[in-house]
């Protein structure tokens, strides 16, 4: 990645404050008094059984969902306050006619993308750091899978986030593709910026996070990634599938 597309990456990031958050829908909890802090500049991992609560946590951050209890994000002095949210799945209907460039225009912008053809540096810069600069004039429901992810990344990073939210950010990646994802988030996280996701695969989260949570409707356990399984409680259990190799005492 070039020095100039770094440069414009978010330095720092807030941290994220939760005080007995529960979100509810009708007579269903999905979020049980979660109380925890996101520290700044962190790169945390949330996981959790499937229909946990995960996804639900990172839109109550992003202020998509209502709750109850207290949710602070205490951006820095300096902080333009800015989010970059990568959804679970694509925002709309991918069967519209509509290009990646396009897609990226509208975007950036909230100008009618008929007054603004040509590309701005930014997006080609995301563009190229994502490998799609040759998908350009594609319609965005042609992409496959993987191509999809990393246009999300993209977008998610245009506006040079200091937080960077993101729902299984490696879905559909081949493992170059995750290669290529993990070095913009390295890069994104050493420039700074905090990032909250959600991911599954247990060897990237001990490789690359700073902190775990595991929320299955509450917040169960909190950890460094080297502290986790050594001190979970009992009652956490976790979907081997899911939590992937190098758990010995967990796979024997
Ligand atoms: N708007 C809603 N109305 C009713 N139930 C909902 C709503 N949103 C989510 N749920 C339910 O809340 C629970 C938590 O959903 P959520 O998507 O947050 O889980 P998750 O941990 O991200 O799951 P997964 O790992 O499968 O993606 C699920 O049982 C889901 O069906």
């Amino acid at each position: 990645m070039s020095q100039t597309v770094l440069s414009k990456y978010a330095i720092p990031g807030p941290s994220v404050q939760l005080n007995e958050v529960s979100v509810s829908e009708g007579e269903l909890r999905l979020l049980d008094n979660i109380s925890t802090e996101f520290f700044a500049h962190g790169w945390h991992a949330v996981l959790g059984p499937n229909g946990g609560g995960k996804s639900t946590l990172l839109k109550t951050i992003l202020g998509l969902t209502a709750h109850q209890g207290t949710l602070q994000i205490l951006w820095p002095e300096q902080s333009e306050c800015k989010l970059g949210y990568l959804p679970q799945s694509m925002p709309f209907d991918a069967s519209l006619p509509i290009s990646v460039r396009d897609y990226l225009l509208m975007s950036l912008s909230k100008k009618p993308i008929w007054f603004s053809r040509k590309l701005p540096a930014e997006i080609q810069a995301a563009i190229q750091q994502v490998h799609l600069t040759e998908k350009l004039d594609r319609r965005v429901g042609d992409l496959s899978g993987g191509e999809r992810q990393r246009l999300m990344l993209a977008t998610a990073l245009l506006k040079s986030p200091d937080l960077l939210i993101l729902d299984e950010p490696m879905t559909g990646l081949d493992q170059s593709g995750q290669a290529d994802v993990l070095g913009i988030l390295s890069e994104y996280h050493q420039s700074g910026g905090t990032i909250i996701m959600v991911e599954h695969n247990w060897a990237l989260v001990e490789q690359h996070c700073d902190q775990v949570y595991w929320i299955d409707q509450q917040l169960k356990h909190q950890a460094a990634p080297a502290d986790f399984f050594t001190n979970r409680p009992q009652d956490i259990q976790p979907r081997l599938e899911d939590i992937q190799p190098n758990l010995p005492e967990l796979n024997a």
